[in-house]
């Protein structure tokens, strides 16, 4: 079985966008992320951080706003001034919002031209659409993993499990947009290990530690962990029960250091082709 290297991936793209960033800055262009933080969060405490040091090495500005118990309309009147201005070209809302706040609501203000992270419902559409856009960065990141890893996808089966607006959803519409022949499994479906074993290539974003197991797996599988759960003792668990997929998969994504990393550095490289545009 391989593990496959999430930050190898990521420090590729990372000196991708590092180049393009340096172009802009010579140009007069100084490629700016904007990330919003509407609640106080752990997990998005720690993702925040993550972009701030992945900028600060790609030298793109980031300007993290950070609103103390905001309504639905604070939240929409700050994305509404972000869009306005000029010097921002990407921005960012993390998630979760607050109480009774969705994304879909307040997605709808981000400017689609600066939507890195994909959240306007607009941009979603364009993407089932097989329009150009920016697709939410975990999403992206699944389709560009199997993309470097070099994984046929025209004509193979694919299982998403999880149908989630910002994961599940649009990564399910990246694979049908390479051909995959992509099923969608959730909380409803009937025997899942029954479908997840037929699939070649497994994609797991439910966000429920060591969700799948030995039994859900093919042989030789390829296995996108989507997961980031937080461990009691502090560290950080997939979805997938790694030790007991292991022998089975073909290759895998460990938790850390697989999809995280890369969707850190996909955000990056949205902010400057966004800058570019
Ligand atoms: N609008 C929105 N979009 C998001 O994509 C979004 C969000 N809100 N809110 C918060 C969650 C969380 N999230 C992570 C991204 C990378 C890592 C990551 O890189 N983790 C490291 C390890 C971290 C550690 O070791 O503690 C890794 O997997 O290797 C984790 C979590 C994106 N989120």
């Amino acid at each position: 079985m391989t593990l496959i290297d999430g930050r190898a991936i990521a420090a590729a793209i990372t000196a991708e966008v590092t180049e393009t960033a340096a172009k802009l800055r010579e140009s007069g262009t100084v490629p700016t992320l904007a990330v919003l933080v509407p609640t106080d969060d752990d997990a998005t405490a720690w993702y925040v951080r993550s972009i701030e040091r992945a900028a600060k090495k790609v030298d793109i500005d980031c300007r993290v706003v950070k609103l103390e118990n905001p309504t639905g309309e604070d939240v929409t009147r700050e994305l509404d001034k972000l869009s306005a201005d000029p010097s921002v070209h990407g921005i960012i809302c993390q998630t979760p919002l607050p109480e009774g706040v969705t994304l879909d609501h307040v997605g709808a203000h981000i400017d689609p031209a600066k939507d890195v992270d994909g959240a306007n419902p607009v941009s979603l559409g364009r993407l089932a659409a097989g329009l150009p856009t920016y697709a939410p960065a975990t999403a992206a990141a699944v389709l560009e993993i199997l993309k470097r890893e070099q994984v046929a996808l025209s004509g193979a089966q694919v299982a998403v499990v999880g149908r989630s607006t910002v994961v599940g959803k649009p990564a399910a519409l990246l694979l049908l947009g390479e051909n995959a022949t992509v099923t969608v499994c959730h909380s409803r479906t009937k025997d899942l290990a029954a479908v997840t074993k037929t699939a070649d290539v497994l994609v797991v974003a439910v966000g429920r530690a060591h969700f799948v197991g030995a039994d859900h797996v093919k042989p030789g599988a390829v296995v996108i962990d989507v997961g980031t759960n937080p461990t009691p003792e502090g560290g950080l668990v997939g979805d997938v029960d790694q030790a007991a997929v292991e022998e089975i998969a073909g290759s895998i994504t460990p938790v850390p250091g697989g999809v995280g990393p890369v969707t850190t550095s996909l955000l990056l490289r949205h902010t400057v082709t966004a800058a570019q545009a």
